[in-house]
């Protein structure tokens, strides 16, 4: 599939359980239980072993900007793969086109301040990101686990914010109709307040990533 705008949508809409989330401008929805139990233990497990200080991908002077750590998943693991596997069920879209997943842990304090998945189009840095496979077209993200306390992903433009919770999926488009960036996709964060959060987001491009 290479229609990233309505077929995705489409086909995204066709899964149990999904729900639209209403939001002007932007094409949000959520699954709640879309990772099984099991799968959230290892995957919690994996990035534990693995995982570095996050980066962001236009340095924009701020040192907290993003301060959790991340961890690329290893690409042959059975459980990551699992978890692929449903992400193209649910998307539609040919793995190709999927960057390396990757974990995300907050600890206390730990954040993600506002920003946009896709690469700003005027930034330093475009060329060097999107080259090859193009600019980010839809953003799945997973909570593999919930916090005591804070960490939710707040959409400041859409209105819209989601508490953590083990297994819910949140996925939306980050181009516009017209193939431009949405900049209604805005997203953060928030600062866990008590406890540990743990998600994994699934990126992917317009072209194929490798
Ligand atoms: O951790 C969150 O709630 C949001 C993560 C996120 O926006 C990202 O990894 O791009
Ligand atoms: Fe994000």
């Amino acid at each position: 599939m290479t229609d990233f705008g309505e077929a995705v949508t489409a086909h995204v809409r066709s899964w149990p359980k999904v729900q639209k989330v209403p939001a002007p401008k932007l094409e949000l929805f959520t699954v709640r239980d879309f990772v099984p139990e099991a799968m959230r233990a290892n995957l919690i497990a994996l990035i534990d072993t693995k995982r570095r200080p996050s980066t962001i991908a236009d340095p924009n002077g701020d040192d907290y900007f993003r301060t959790s750590e991340t961890c690329d998943l290893p690409p042959d693991d059975p459980q990551v793969q699992a978890l692929r596997d449903l992400f193209t069920r649910i998307s539609g879209i040919d793995i190709a086109y999927a960057e390396p997943s990757q974990g995300q842990r907050y600890d206390v304090g730990q954040e993600f301040k506002n920003h946009t998945d896709y690469f700003e189009p005027t930034g330093a840095d475009f060329q060097k990101y999107c080259s090859v496979a193009g600019q980010r077209t839809w953003t799945f993200m997973v909570y593999l686990n919930e916090p005591e306390a804070g960490g939710a992903t707040r959409f400041k433009v859409a209105g819209k914010t989601f508490q953590p919770e083990a297994g819910r999926l949140v996925c939306w488009n980050n181009m516009r109709a017209d193939g431009t960036p949405n900049p209604a996709t805005l997203h953060h964060g928030m600062k866990v307040r008590k406890g540990v959060k743990y998600v994994i987001t699934q990126w992917y491009r317009e072209r194929p990533w490798k």
